[in-house]
Parts: C-alpha cells; sequence; structure tokens
C-alpha cells in the first residue's frame, strides 16, 4: 500500500462525494468531506492536507474563487479539480491558477487515486525544495571532521555513532569551543536523516522577538514587519534533524511551544489556528550547567528531561592534552612551520577556549611570523607564559580580531572594543560571565562581538 494520503474533498453532490470518502478510506487514506465551498476553505485554513478534490461547479463562491482562496492559505495543498462539464476553458482557468489536475466525470477512482499520489509527489518535491533553498542561504557548506585520538575523544565516537542512529532528541554539553557544533553535525551525518540537510538555529545569537518566528513561522501581517509568510525552521527541518545551540538561552515563553513539538510533532506558525505535523530530530548544545538552570527556575524542568533524553559531554581541550599537536598539525598554515619553543608552548598551554582559541592563535601566529616560521614570539603573551613555566593564565586570542578594519589606537571603538576582548579573555571566553560582567545581556554580547569582529 501506498502512504496514507490526507485529503478533503469538496462536492455539493454528496452521493458522489460519500462514496469517494468510503472508496479512499478502504484504500487506507484519511478523508474528509463537506458539500460548501466556504466550509472547504475554513477546513484548509485549519488543517495542512495533502489534496483538496474540488468540485468546480458549487453554489456560492465560483471555482475559480475557490481555488484561488485555497491557493492563497495553503500553497503547499494540491488542488484536483473535477467537473461534470469538460471545457476547455475551464481546464486552462484552472491550470493557470495552479492546480495540480482537472478531471472530468465520470472517472475511474483508481485513475483518481493515482493523481492523488502524483500530486502528493509534487508537493514533497516542492516542500523539500523550498527546504533545499532556505538551508543554502542560511548556513554555509562545511565538511566534518573532528581531530583527536585521545582516549575521551574516541569514546566519544564510539557515543556519536551509536547515538546518531537511534533517532532520539540529544544534549550536548561542554564549555565554548569544544566542538559542539561539530559533533552535532557528525550525529546529524549518521543519521538515518543524513541525506536532508541539517538545520541550525542559535538561540543567543537572535533577539528574543525572533526566535519565536525563526523556529516556528509567521503567516503575513501576523506582527510589524511580517511583509510575507515565512515557514519556520521546524518545517524547514521536517524530515531531518534541528540543532538548536545555545539551547539555554531559549526565552522562557517559548519553552512550552517546544515541548509540544517534542511531544507530538504539531507546531503552528504565529498569527496562524492551523495546526501543522513535524517529524524533526533535536540535537541541542548548551555551555550552561542546565541542572542548575532548571532549579533556578530559568529552564522547564519537563523540557530538559525531554531535550537531555541521550547527554554527550565534551571534555575540555586541557583534560584531553594528547590531542593538542594533532589539531596544532592540523590546523597550522601549510605555508607555516613551528620552532621547537613554540610548538612546546601551544602543546603546555591550557587552552581555556578550547579548539577555537587554539586556531585563532594559529591563524594569528601565521600572520606575524617571518618568512611563515613561527617562533614563541609570534604568540601570545599568556602562551609565552605558561611556556617559561608561570601560572596557567587565559588565553588572550579568545577576542582576535577577524576583520580588516582595525578602528584607531584610543579611538572609542577601539577601547570598547578593547574592553570586551579583554573581559572575554579574563572569563576564558565563557560568554555568559563575559556579559554579566560587562552588565550586557548575553544577546547583547554577541552582536557587540560581531560587530567588532571578535571570534
Ligand atoms: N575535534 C575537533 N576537530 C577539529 N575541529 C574542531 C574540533 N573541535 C572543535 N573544532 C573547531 O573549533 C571551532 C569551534 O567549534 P564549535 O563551534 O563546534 O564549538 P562549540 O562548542 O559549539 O562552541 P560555542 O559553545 O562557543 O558555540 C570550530 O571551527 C570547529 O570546527
Amino acid at each position: 500500500m501506498t502512504e496514507p494520503i490526507e485529503i478533503l474533498i469538496v462536492d455539493d453532490d454528496v452521493d458522489f462525494s460519500e462514496g469517494c470518502v468510503r472508496w479512499f478510506e478502504k484504500k487506507g487514506h484519511r478523508v474528509s468531506q463537506t458539500t460548501s465551498g466556504q466550509d472547504g476553505i475554513g477546513q484548509c485554513s485549519m488543517h495542512d492536507f495533502d489534496v483538496v478534490i474540488l468540485d468546480w461547479n458549487m453554489p456560492g463562491l465560483c471555482g475559480i474563487e475557490l481555488v484561488q482562496r485555497m491557493r492563497e492559505s495553503n500553497p503547499d495543498t494540491e488542488v484536483i479539480v473535477l467537473t461534470g462539464e469538460g471545457t476547455i476553458n475551464n481546464a486552462v482557468e484552472s491550470m493557470r491558477l495552479g492546480v495540480f489536475d482537472f478531471q472530468t466525470k465520470p472517472f475511474p477512482m483508481g485513475d483518481l487515486e493515482r493523481r492523488c499520489i502524483a500530486a502528493v509527489e509534487r508537493r514533497r518535491l516542492k516542500k523539500e525544495n523550498t527546504q533545499l533553498r532556505e538551508v543554502i542561504s542560511r548556513t554555509k557548506k562545511r565538511t566534518i571532521q573532528m581531530i583527536g585520538t585521545s582516549e575521551p575523544m574516541n569514546r566519544l565516537g564510539r557515543l556519536i555513532d551509536r547515538v546518531a542512529l537511534t533517532d532520539k532528541a540529544v544534549l550536548i554539553q561542554g564549555e565554548s569551543g569544544t566542538g559542539k557544533e561539530l559533533v552535532a553535525q557528525a550525529i546529524h551525518a549518521g543519521s538515518l536523516r543524513a541525506d536532508r540537510p541539517l538545520v541550525t538555529i542559535n538561540c543567543a545569537a537572535l533577539p528574543e522577538n525572533l526566535v519565536e518566528s525563526e523556529l516556528f513561522g509567521h503567516e503575513k501581517g501576523s506582527f510589524t514587519g511580517a511583509t510575507a509568510m515565512k515557514p519556520g525552521l521546524f518545517e524547514v527541518a521536517d524530515h531531518s534533524t534541528l540543532f538548536i545551540d545555545e539551547i539555554g538561552e531559549l526565552p522562557l515563553m517559548l519553552q512550552p511551544k517546544l515541548l509540544r513539538v517534542l511531544e507530538d510533532g504539531s507546531m503552528r506558525r504565529i498569527g496562524s489556528h492551523k495546526e501543522r505535523r513535524v517529524d524533526v530530530r533535536i540535537v541541542a548544545a548548551t555551555n550552561r550547567d542546565m541542572q542548575t538552570e532548571v532549579t533556578e527556575g530559568r529552564f522547564r524542568e519537563d523540557l530538559y528531561y525531554r531535550i537531555n533524553v541521550m547527554a554527550l559531554d565534551l571534555p575540555p581541550l586541557r583534560e584531553r592534552a594528547d590531542d593538542i599537536e594533532l589539531l596544532v598539525d592540523h590546523f597550522l598554515d601549510k605555508d607555516c612551520e613551528l620552532d621547537d619553543d613554540s610548538r612546546r608552548a601551544l602543546i603546555n598551554y591550557s587552552w581555556p577556549g578550547n579548539v577555537r582559541q587554539l586556531i585563532n592563535t594559529l591563524q594569528r601566529a601565521s600572520v606575524l611570523a617571518d618568512d611563515g616560521h613561527i617562533t614563541l614570539e609570534d604568540l601570545p603573551a599568556d602562551l609565552r607564559c605558561q611556556s617559561s613555566g608561570s601560572e596557567n593564565q587565559v588565553g588572550e586570542n579568545e577576542g582576535t580580531l577577524q576583520g580588516s578594519a582595525i578602528p584607531a589606537v584610543g579611538s572609542l571603538i577601539a577601547l570598547e572594543r578593547e574592553h570586551i576582548a579583554e573581559v572575554l579573555h579574563r572569563e576564558n571566553g565563557n560568554k555568559s560571565k563575559a556579559a554579566r560582567a560587562l552588565g550586557v545581556e548575553r544577546r547583547k554580547l554577541y552582536r557587540l562581538m560581531e560587530k567588532h569582529g571578535i571570534a
């Protein structure tokens, strides 16, 4: 049997439509029926049908009007038009409106079912197309290569392989820069959903009021600025994986909505009454202690248990020192080489900003090095100190300038940038702590970091 199709039959011929309902139901499809065009439009606004089978000659609203209104509110639903008077004009008109097919009564029911199956296929392809376009416009393509052969990394690799195939929600916890996003990509790549793109949202990088519309989408006109309908990331990630980065930042008022999708896969766009069903696997990440978040009332306990079905803890780089040299060699510019002292300094450092800090340090050193020959002088002061045996200090380059526009020394902008970088450095790259120390919201810190090109 083929996949069950959700069908709405809109026809004022009661005998015909009841016959259709019985026939389709026997074939295992889910069918609703109405004899009124107005009611059909209402049902479409409440439910996401795959196919509407519509009589062209209904009393009240004419065929053109019905098709137009249904397609306006349900551009994804395919429409098959039925008529007793098969005129060329009707066919041309309905095709122009984007209906999938046009059938003249009477016809064999088997034909109608075959047309419905073909319509569902077109709907699936259209949806997939939209998903791909959305994802391409939102994400940069990256290949996943996790470097590390230490025992903690081998253990993590084995866990990823096992977790990936389960389809269960995963919570990845670890310090900033340890590779949580990379792990999310690896889980998706190893899952049965891997042929579809991974969709990502970072809750902390978006203003609070945008998180809801990004996740759940909105209808045109549902709030100021909603000039067009936009599907949410849950719809974009249908049949795939949604990576929710910094889930600890998810506003409390949105948490019940997320819980609902996780429980039964149902959601609504902002400004819509229509319930949509999605099949999305959630992989979430955080560098917060979620137990504390729950205890202190910032995160719902029920949601925490829902997302924490499988937990993965990422070790900080200082707990897998065996991997440092591998990472250094992997990320070192191919035209550069390290002298013995600088190599030793890199290997012995405690890397509070983890792999991200290591990558930044190497990039910085390769810019500063003469003829590609990296010496201790090309490394930040705290690495040099540590290498000469002084106390562990934090990484000064968790805050390396990435852009090319360096503000004039002493300018207000330069001072702001320096101060932010210094606080990040003092807090070991921990953005929550840095935001608290700066007296701003974490989101604001993200925007400031972006503005100043701080990595
Ligand atoms: N094991 C690894 N092998 C190769 N690259 C890695 C590894 N771990 C991390 N990286 C790289 O380090 C950088 C930071 O990793 P990622 O963004 O995944 O960290 P994160 O834990 O999600 O950080 P944050 O909490 O700040 O978002 C990325 O460029 C990533 O590719």
